[in-house]
């Protein structure tokens, strides 16, 4: 399975250093990511996505350097942006038919896993209705289905189940664990709920570094007390 290496990454906003040298690696399953606002995760999910062009660093994907020529990355990627959403006027089978498009899909492809996408993020009896009148929730899950369009070997999640309730959570962890099965899936998110419940590995982003690789229930210690101490602790 192919693995996303980021090496030495470096992104600068004029006198702002938001990525100061970033190296991890990306392999198959959920890799967390969390840090306080402003440690640099837009930015770094951004420049992963090929949005942001690095100052410095090298991206390499399945062995092949992609920093300069970012297309074989962009063909295997799914991406959830933190902001932005479906255009209001169009339907959920619309909007998936117009990214699979934008991403050169197989239309015939594209329209034959609409509805097994839409299901999986339970729209399935909204698939003709404007997403403009949407709730944010129903909203943001029509940007998780049209970010697996395509079944993509690198899903990347930028606060990608802010608004779903308890139940579409859960479907959503779920959902995540399954295509992470086949997929590198770097998840952002403030929501340690979908961390404990997803991540295989977790990261910490803190002024645009890679502070702590660690186990997700880890990183809740506040004084990042290893998990011997935690047991001792307790005990
Ligand atoms: N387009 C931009 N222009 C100037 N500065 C920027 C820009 N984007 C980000 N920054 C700065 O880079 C740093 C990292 O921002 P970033 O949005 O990546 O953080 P974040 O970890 O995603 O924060 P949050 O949790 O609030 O979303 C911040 O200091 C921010 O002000």
């Amino acid at each position: 399975m192919p693995t996303l290496e980021v090496r030495d990454l470096r992104v600068r906003f004029g006198r702002t250093e938001a990525l100061r040298g970033v190296t991890l690696d990306l392999p198959t399953g959920v890799t967390g990511l969390t840090g306080a606002n402003g440690a640099g995760k837009s930015t770094l999910i951004r420049t992963l996505a090929t949005l942001q062009r690095p100052g410095a660093g090298r991206l390499i994907w399945d062995g092949q350097d992609v920093t300069r020529r970012p297309g074989p990355l962009r063909r295997v990627l799914g991406y959830v942006p933190q902001e932005g959403g479906a255009y209001p006027h169009l339907t959920p089978t619309e909007f998936l038919q117009y990214m699979g498009a934008a991403k050169r899909l197989n239309a015939r492809a594209v329209d034959a896993q609409i509805p097994a996408l839409l299901d999986a993020v339970n729209l399935g009896g909204h698939a003709h209705r404007p997403v403009g009148t949407f709730s944010g929730g129903m909203a943001r899950r029509v940007l998780i289905a049209q970010a697996l369009l395509g079944d993509p070997r690198l899903l990347i999640l930028d606060e990608p189940s802010v608004g779903l309730d308890a139940g579409e959570r859960l479907r959503f962890q779920t959902l995540i664990r399954e295509h992470a099965r086949r997929a590198a899936v770097l998840l952002v998110t403030h929501i340690r709920e979908d961390l404990d419940a997803t991540a295989d590995r977790l990261l910490t982003l803190e002024g645009g570094v890679i502070v702590r690789p660690g186990q997700p229930h880890l990183a809740a210690a506040p004084d990042r007390t290893p998990l011997v101490g935690l047991e001792i602790a307790r005990a």
